[in-house]
C-alpha cells in the first residue's frame, strides 16, 4: 500500500486529512493530486512521520540537509542541526553523511525529528565498500540494492537515487566536454562505477525491483539529478535535458505502479532560465513535483551562496518548482555550522514565501496581512512572533532605547506610520 494506490483507489487516508486540514484545501484536491503523481506524501510505512504533502497548488516546501563527511563526524553537532532546522521550519531532513559511522547517524538522527527523512543510499553502499577497504567502483549490484532495502526497511520516506545516469548518458557526456563535469556525489559515484565496470546503471536496468521495493514500503522516490549543471555556462545543455527526458520515462513507470515520485533538479541556472527549466521539468516528467537545489543563479558569490539560492528558488517555487532543498553560506566551502543551517532555512522560507504570496496562495497572503496589521499598530512583539527569525529583529529594535513604542529608531520622531496613523 502506498498513498498513491490509496488514492488511485479513491481511499482518504489520515495523511491525505491531515495534508488537506493543513493547507486548507479540500480533501478531494489532496486525492486527486496523489493519484496523478502530482502531490506527494512521503512517509514510509515503518515510520511515524508528520505527513507533508508537497506538489502542485501546495505551499512551497523546504528541505535542509544535515550530515558528517569524511573530514568532521560528530553526531551531537548534527542532530542539534536536524532539531534547528525544524525549529525554524524545515518540512523534511536529508542525512547526506557521508562518515565511516554513517549507519549509526541515520538512526539517531531520524530519532531525534519528526518530519520526513530523505537519504541518498548509494552513499551507504558506497562508503560501506569503502570501509570494507575496496575502491567505490567495486561496489556490486547487491550492495546497492541492500542499502535501499536496509534504509527502506528502518523508515526512510524519501530517497535520491540517480536512476537516469545511464550508461549512453555517461559516455555522451565524455563527448560533450562540459566546463563542470559532474558535480552530484551520487552521479559520480554512479557514472565512474558505470565506465570502470563497463556496465549499465542498476539503478537504471533494475528498476522494476526498484519500483517493487518502493511499493512495499511507500518510498517516495526523489529521482536525482546525476547531470545537474554544476556553473552558470553548463545550465540547460544537453546532458542535463538528456537526463530529464530520461526521468521522464522513469516517473512515468513509477506513477503507472503507484510508487510516488518527484525529480530532483538544478543547480547552477542563470535567472532567466529558470522558468524554462521548471516548464520542461512539469512537462517532460507528467506532472511530478520538482524539487530544487538553490537555483544558483551567480557564481561570485562564495560565502553567500544562501542568497545565490534564495533568488533562484523564489523564481522557481513561482514557476512551478515544489520543493526547495536549501543551501548554505558553507555551500562549495565546508560542511554548514549551526549558525549556517538556521541562515539557510531562513534564506529557502523567503523564497518559498515570496514564491507562495506570488502564486496567490491564502495562507501566504493571511501571514503578509497580519504583519501589514502589526506594523500599523507598531505590536512588536507580533512582529517577531510572525518573523521567521523571531531574535534577530528583536536585537536591532532594542539597540536603541526608546520611550515610545510607536517609532523606531530609524525615522525617530518623524515616524511615517505613527504621523499618517490617524489620517489615512
Ligand atoms: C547536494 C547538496 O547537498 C549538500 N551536502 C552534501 N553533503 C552534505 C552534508 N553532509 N551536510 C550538509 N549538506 C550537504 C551540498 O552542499 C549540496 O548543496
Ligand atoms: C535537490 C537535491 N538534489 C540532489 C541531491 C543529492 O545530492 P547529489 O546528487 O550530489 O548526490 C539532494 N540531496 N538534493
Ligand atoms: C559544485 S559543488 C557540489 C554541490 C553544488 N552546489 C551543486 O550544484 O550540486
Ligand atoms: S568542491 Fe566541495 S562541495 Fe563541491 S563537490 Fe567538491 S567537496 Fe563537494
Ligand atoms: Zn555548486
Amino acid at each position: 500500500m502506498t498513498q498513491m494506490t490509496e488514492a488511485k483507489k479513491g481511499n482518504v487516508t489520515p495523511e491525505m486529512q491531515a495534508v488537506a486540514e493543513f493547507e486548507r484545501v479540500d480533501v478531494g484536491k489532496i486525492l486527486n493530486g496523489l493519484a496523478s503523481g502530482r502531490i506527494v506524501i512521503p512517509k514510509n510505512i515503518n515510520r511515524d512521520t508528520k505527513a507533508c504533502g508537497i506538489g502542485q497548488g501546495l505551499t512551497t516546501k523546504i528541505n535542509a540537509n544535515i550530515g558528517s563527511s569524511s573530514k568532521i563526524e560528530d553526531i551531537d553537532l548534527e542532530i542539534k542541526k536536524a532539531k534547528l532546522a525544524v525549529d525554524f521550519g524545515a518540512d523534511a531532513i536529508m542525512d547526506l553523511s557521508t562518515g565511516p559511522k554513517l549507519l549509526e547517524f541515520r538512526e539517531r538522527i531520524m530519532d531525534s525529528v519528526d518530519v520526513a527523512i530523505g537519504t541518498v543510499p548509494i552513499y551507504e553502499a558506497g562508503v560501506v565498500t569503502l570501509n570494507k577497504g575496496n575502491e567505490i567502483i567495486d561496489m556490486d549490484e547487491d550492495d546497492i540494492f541492500n542499502s535501499i532495502i536496509h534504509q527502506a526497511k528502518d523508515g526512510v520516506d524519501f530517497m535520491t537515487l540517480h536512476c537516469g545516469i545511464n550508461q549512453d548518458l555517461v559516455y555522451k557526456l565524455q563527448e560533450a566536454k562540459r566546463m563542470m563535469g559532474i558535480v552530484s556525489r551520487g552521479g559520480t559515484f554512479l557514472a565512474s562505477w558505470i565506465l570502470h565496470n563497463e556496465k549499465e546503471n542498476p539503478l537504471y536496468s533494475n528498476y522494476d525491483y526498484l519500483l517493487e521495493i518502493a511499493l512495499e514500503y511507500d518510498i517516495t522516490l526523489s529521482l536525482g539529478d546525476g547531470l545537474r549543471p554544476g556553473c552558470q555556462s553548463d545550465a540547460t545543455d544537453t546532458s542535463q535535458i538528456q537526463e530529464l527526458v530520461t526521468l521522464g520515462t522513469l516517473v512515468k513507470r513509477a506513477q503507472e505502479a503507484g510508487v510516488q515520485t518527484m525529480v530532483e533538479g538544478p543547480g547552477h541556472v542563470p535567472l532567466n532560465q529558470i522558468r524554462a527549466n521548471m516548464e520542461i521539468q512539469k512537462t517532460l516528467c507528467h506532472g511530478a513535483p520538482f524539487y530544487v537545489l538553490g537555483p544558483i543563479v551567480t557564481d561570485l558569490a562564495p560565502g553567500y551562496d544562501h542568497i545565490t539560492s534564495a533568488i533562484g528558488g523564489a523564481i522557481a517555487a513561482s514557476s512551478g518548482a515544489d520543493f526547495l532543498c536549501y543551501v548554505t553560506p558553507a555551500e562549495h566551502l565546508s560542511l554548514p555550522s549551526l549558525e549556517d543551517v538556521k541562515e539557510g532555512v531562513i534564506a529557502s522560507k523567503i523564497a518559498a514565501q515570496a514564491a507562495d504570496v506570488a502564486l496567490g496562495l491564502d495562507t501566504a497572503w493571511e501571514k503578509e496581512v497580519e504583519m501589514a496589521q502589526a506594523r500599523k499598530n507598531f505590536d512588536w512583539e507580533k512582529q517577531f512572533d510572525l518573523a521567521f527569525d523571531s531574535v534577530k529583529p528583536r536585537h536591532y529594535r532594542n539597540k536603541c532605547e526608546l520611550d515610545d513604542d510607536e517609532m523606531c529608531a530609524m525615522c525617530g520622531e518623524y515616524c511615517a506610520v505613527k504621523i499618517a496613523k490617524g489620517d489615512f
